[in-house]
């Protein structure tokens, strides 16, 4: 399987503070990776780096062997990389299909046909594929502050995955999802992963939730790596074992 992203050696510092300090890994086509780590670990601080949104001190960031180190997330969602935020960023007063279309329209670059008219620049279709893939068929016309937290945590999920990404970041997209949803959660982005052979690195603090859905999990502990494998080796290593009890 080759790798769809490459990040080597990256490094950020903010002031004294070194937040993420030389972590290297890869994921690969079709893989879902998870990453964990105790509270200020550098997890979000990693992602940023990697999505454009914060230029890292050093190190290299290739997706499928291209150095994209250093390009704006502008430019990153036009090469297909996408991601989710920890907190919410769907449109309320839109409704489930145009917050979906809108997504479809910032995947391409397009926004600017938000300001020149309504016109869904033929992403009505896969806006409807997209609420039939998430089962949110029922809500579609609905707007999307009126559903519960989280169908719109799964709204939001499925507005990374608009105009096909080759590569998704989810942060934390269980968090504050009640135990119900969550199984429809997971079962939603297993299923894309299978059928689309969607490649995603998911940031997640319910342990339980990345132990099931991730075919292999990155430990950070204090901007480094600490752990890297299968969940079942994962959940046994002492020093992963070591860095969250000790928190
Ligand atoms: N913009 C910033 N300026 C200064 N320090 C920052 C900044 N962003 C993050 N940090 C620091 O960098 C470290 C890593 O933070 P980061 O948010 O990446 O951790 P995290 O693992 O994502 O945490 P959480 O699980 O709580 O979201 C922390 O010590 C944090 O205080």
């Amino acid at each position: 399987m080759s790798a769809v992203l490459e990040v080597t050696d990256i490094k950020k510092n903010f002031g004294g503070i070194s937040a993420v300090d030389g972590v290297s890994f890869d994921v690969r086509e079709g893989e879902i990776l998870g990453l964990i780590g105790p509270n200020g670990c550098g997890k979000s601080t990693l992602f940023n780096c990697i999505l454009g949104q914060l230029t890292p001190s050093d190190g290299e960031v290739k997706l499928d062997g291209k150095v994209v180190t250093g390009l704006r997330p502008a430019e990153l969602n036009k090469l297909g990389v996408s991601r989710t935020f920890q907190l919410l960023q769907v449109f309320p007063k839109l409704s489930v299909r145009e917050n979906l279309i809108l997504a479809g329209q910032e995947h391409q670059g397009n926004m600017a046909s938000r300001l020149v008219g309504r016109s869904d620049a033929g992403l009505t279709e896969a806006a409807n594929q997209m609420i039939g893939f998430f089962k949110l068929d029922h809500l579609a016309a609905e707007p999307a502050g009126g559903l519960s937290y989280g169908q719109q945590k799964l709204l939001d999920a499925a507005m990374a995955f608009m105009g096909g990404p080759r590569l998704v970041l989810l942060d934390e997209p269980a968090g504050g999802v009640n135990p119900s949803m969550l199984a429809d959660l997971k079962d939603r982005l297993v299923a894309i992963n299978r059928e689309k052979n969607a490649t995603f690195v998911v940031i997640e603090h319910n342990m339980e939730f990345v132990m099931s859905l991730c075919s292999r999990v990155m430990v950070m502990a204090e901007g480094k790596v600490l752990a890297m494998g299968r969940p079942d080796e994962v959940r046994k290593d002492p020093a992963v074992i070591e860095a969250y009890l000790g928190h």
